[in-house]
């Protein structure tokens, strides 16, 4: 019933100590019915011609030792819950964490981060919840029901046939309903992700909402989704009650028919009056834990909507790759029949292509805006998955399949530096060793050096200690910019990607960062995207790509003189150094 498997399948382990659990689950419940016989033998010992007070007295005794050792088993069976489901949730987490991370950058892409955030906390949440709250509810109250079932079968069947005779009718109508009740319930979760959705939205464009005056009711999606969810969430709310309210009705209509029952066996002197106290005392506590128990199976609707998604992110493939981790001594990088498409794309961005970035030489990538240039970038970093084809390392029987190698330890060799670059919330120094977890003080401060970083760092009151991002002093453009490349030279890499690194900085960050860079570039294999050609006409070898395809490679002179798209655009660009804005 609490879909046991999946749980042990999403934590990727047996769930230690559950069975110890489930078993003292059931001698807790044993011990919570069994005081209802005690109290049927001191009812017949009252009702007797000689009442016997030591004999109730000692069962009297006997039920307040079976509450004692309750107080005790509901403490351990608390406790282990508890940790198991903290457990789970922590390995269920861990698990979907591992996975999305070996993801490519499509899944993110097709899928709303607000989704992934959904499931990430909140179902996780809500399994641990269910998990840590009702699963020892679920199995005390199957247990306490099924040892009075059967007590009370045995001590009057026709009494007991009479207070369940409703049960199966109840289940079946829960049954019926649930499905309507599944229906709004899944609705309902996939409106509050597009909610959670447009309010990330709405957060991320606030500026450019502010300066478009789109505020407030002016953000239409907001507010569409805002109102379909408020309407919807009535129905849903609806619809939520019909499985519970149709099996508690029905429930309660088996004590009309004990009743019934009760006073036609008692007219026909066929029932004592101690079995017919017996059984209203033990309707009560029978029907009670039934009723509760529909509000559990409501809540196991939860779970399973909640298991699914989760299972839903586990179950979309991973980047493929291989195990192979060779020393990798020469870093030229060979396209060789490239075929790529971005998901959902009308047609391939790449077509058989090939290329080829020589080692420890500058290569740039040239091209007008939408060619391709960034998406070669991130084929080599491993974001995507190629569509088929191959890209290489190395040369010839060096040469290895860079998705024969885990994506890990291939990223082990790259260094990126994007236009803009994340900064995390955390201190400078913390910022830095991303790129190297145990780097020292003095390796930060080469690199803040190198980086051209030191006057800025020398300025804060806590130096390496700062908190910058989100929660601290913000860095301007440029000086995030310098960071990503202090982080570059901190991992050392033997193959440097700098994506459009220096595009819209004032001449002054520009020519920090080109010093910067001139560090980090040393003696590495360099791959450079620009569109300022300027920055890139030293380079040893430019290819130029136009609509996924290179149409010309070589030195820049030799370009120029090719006079084709390299030279139109540099031409180009001579002209705009010349345009002024006028009024
Ligand atoms: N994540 C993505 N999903 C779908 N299509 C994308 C994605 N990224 C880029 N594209 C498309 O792929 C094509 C190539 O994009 P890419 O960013 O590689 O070009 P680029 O040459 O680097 O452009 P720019 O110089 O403007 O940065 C473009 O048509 C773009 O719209």
């Amino acid at each position: 019933m609490l879909r046991i498997n999946t749980l042990k399948r999403l934590t990727g382990t047996s769930l230690d100590g559950l069975n110890r659990t489930v078993f003292l689950t059931v001698v807790d419940a044993f011990f919570a019915s069994a005081p209802y016989g005690f109290l049927y033998y001191i009812l017949l010992d009252m009702l007797s011609d000689t009442p016997n007070l030591q004999h109730q007295f000692m069962l009297v005794l006997g039920c307040a030792g079976m509450m004692i050792v309750r107080v005790y088993l509901v403490r351990i069976i608390h406790l282990d819950i508890s940790l198991i489901g903290f457990d789970a949730g922590k390995k269920i987490r861990q698990q979907l964490g591992e996975h999305l991370r070996k993801m490519p950058m499509g899944f993110f892409q097709r899928t709303d981060f607000g989704s992934v955030n959904n499931t990430l906390l909140k179902d996780i949440d809500m399994i641990e919840r269910i998990f840590t709250h009702l699963y020892a509810p679920i199995i005390a109250t199957t247990s306490v029901l099924c040892f009075f079932a059967l007590g009370l079968l045995l001590k009057d069947w026709r009494m007991g046939v009479a207070m369940m005779s409703t049960l199966p009718l109840a289940c079946l109508a829960y049954l019926l309903t649930r499905a309507y009740a599944r229906k709004w319930q899944s609705h309902m979760q996939y409106l509050m992700h597009q909610l959670n959705d447009a309010v990330m939205e709405y957060m991320d464009g606030l500026k450019e909402l502010k300066s478009y005056r789109m505020m407030g009711k002016a953000f239409s999606r907001l507010d569409d989704v805002l109102t379909a969810t408020q309407q919807q969430s009535l129905k849903a709310e609806k619809a939520a009650v019909w499985p519970v309210y149709s099996f508690n009705v029905l429930v309660e209509a088996g004590l009309m028919v004990l009743l019934v029952a009760l006073t036609w066996a008692w007219l026909e002197q066929t029932i004592a009056l101690p079995e017919v106290l017996l059984f209203l005392i033990a309707a009560v506590r029978f029907f009670r834990p039934l009723l509760n128990m529909s509000m559990f199976l409501a809540e196991l609707n939860y779970l399973d909507l909640a298991v699914n998604r989760v299972n839903d992110v586990l179950d979309q493939p991973t980047l493929q790759h291989g195990d192979s981790q060779p020393k990798l001594d020469d870093m030229t990088i060979t396209f060789k029949g490239v075929n790529f498409s971005y998901p959902g794309a009308q047609q391939p961005l790449f077509e058989n292509l090939d290329l080829s970035i020589p080692s420890n030489k500058v290569t740039a990538l040239v091209g007008p805006s939408g060619s391709g240039k960034s998406t070669i970038a991130s084929l080599i970093a491993r974001f995507w998955q190629l569509d088929s084809g191959e890209i290489s390392v190395g040369t010839g029987t060096g040469k290895v399949d860079i998705a024969n190698m885990p994506v890990e330890y291939w990223l082990q060799h790259l260094s990126i530096v994007f236009q803009s670059n994340y900064i995390f919330n955390d201190t400078l120094a913390n910022n830095l060793r991303v790129a190297k977890a145990d780097a020292s003080d003095e390796e930060l401060w080469r690199v803040i050096e190198l980086a051209k970083l030191k006057n800025l760092v020398l300025d804060m009151d806590l130096g390496l200690d700062t908190e910058i991002g989100a929660g601290g002093m913000h860095l301007s453009g440029g000086e995030k910019q310098r960071l990503s490349i202090a982080r570059a030279l901190l991992k050392d890499a033997p193959f440097v990607i700098l994506d459009e690194a220096t595009a819209s900085l004032d001449p002054e960050n520009e020519r920090d960062i080109q010093i910067a860079m001139q560090a980090l570039v040393q003696e590495k294999t360099v791959l450079v995207i620009a569109h300022k050609l300027t920055t890139i006409q030293y380079a040893d070898h430019i290819l130029v790509l136009d609509k996924g395809k290179i149409i010309e490679q070589g030195e820049h002179c030799q370009l120029l003189n090719n006079q084709s798209l390299y030279s139109e655009l540099w031409n180009l660009q001579q002209q705009a150094q010349s345009w002024h804005l006028a009024v």
